[in-house]
């Protein structure tokens, strides 16, 4: 019996339970240990708990050995590997795109001046006011279905989330508008599942790579290569999104960043192109160009 650790959220739960359901197909046996995590516990911003309020808790288990593997959404992942842990598999992603979920079905295009959309994270919270529409950003937090039912009380106007988590908890006919990454670009990693276990594991390590989809892991790795150069952290005011495409000589990684301040009125926007070979280079190369463009400033107006 393998032992696959998991938040106890609704979200986690899926996801857990999808990649669980993955290796009892390669005819293994797995039970779901629930850990609760900081993140879990408080209602506190993400922004003040920390960086991995969601994964220490899992982390320290997987080195205890009280569970084998773990599996997380891998933009809440630190950019910093984990002494000893290893994620060993990076599962096909789901659509990486935020979704906007609103009262009346309305469009993004369709809230006016004053329109109250629900999120806590800052990257969001900047696109919706570089809009230059009046829109007032709410922050919450919460997991998605207590965002959810915000905007059914009629509390918000709408909510701002990651597609693929609305979709994971089999709400994503609830969805208003899936928001075109031109306007709401997404965070590094987003809609990726990160599977993690020991190091030193082999047997699991060797069992767990069938689960590894080498162009889901090569896209987040030029997303978070570029995160981890610019030096921000899954809460930081950074988009990235990564696809692969089939270049003149081969496949190739094509990535989008921006950086943002807080308040929507400064923000890069570039991309870069490179060999599919090297995804970890494209990232540093585009975090050099946002740097040159001034990307440290930028952000800087956020702290
Ligand atoms: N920070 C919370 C979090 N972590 C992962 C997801 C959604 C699933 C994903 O991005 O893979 C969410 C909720 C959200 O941002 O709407």
């Amino acid at each position: 019996m393998i032992r696959l650790g998991t938040r106890g959220s609704a979200l986690a739960l899926a996801q857990s339970g999808t990649v669980a359901d993955a290796v009892r197909q390669l005819g293994h046996q797995v039970e779901l240990v629930e850990i609760s995590t900081a993140g879990d516990r408080s209602s506190a911003p993400v922004a003040q708990l920390g960086v991995g309020v969601f994964v220490s808790a899992l982390r320290d288990a997987l080195l205890a050995k009280e569970i084998d593997f773990a599996v997380h959404s891998f933009k809440d992942l630190p950019t910093a590997p984990a002494d000893g842990l290893s994620v060993v598999a990076v599962p096909g992603r789901a659509d990486p795109r935020d979704a906007l979920v609103s009262r009346d079905s309305l469009s993004l295009a369709e809230l006016g001046p004053g329109a109250r959309i629900g999120t806590g994270a800052v990257r969001r919270i900047a696109q919706l006011n570089a809009l230059g529409r009046g829109l007032i950003a709410v922050p919450i937090r919460g997991n998605v279905d207590t965002r959810l039912r915000k905007v059914a009380d009629g509390e918000l106007d709408a909510v701002v989330l990651a597609r693929a988590g609305i979709a994971r908890l089999g709400r994503a006919d609830e969805i208003t508008e899936t928001l075109d990454p031109l306007l709401m670009l997404p965070a590094p990693a987003q809609g990726a599942l990160a599977v993690e276990c020991r190091a030193d594991d082999v047997e699991l390590l060797e069992l767990l790579a069938a689960l590894d989809d080498p162009f889901t892991r090569a896209a987040v790795t030029a997303e978070r290569t570029l995160l981890a150069e610019l030096e921000a952290g899954c809460s930081a005011p950074v988009g990235a999104l990564a696809e692969v495409a089939e270049g003149d000589d081969g496949p190739e990684i094509y990535l989008r960043g921006a950086v943002f301040s807080p308040d929507g009125s400064q923000t890069i926007r570039l991309s870069r192109t490179g060999t599919l070979a090297d995804p970890a280079e494209v990232g540093r190369a585009l975090a050099r160009d946002l740097r040159d463009e001034g990307a440290d400033q930028v952000m800087g107006e956020s702290q």
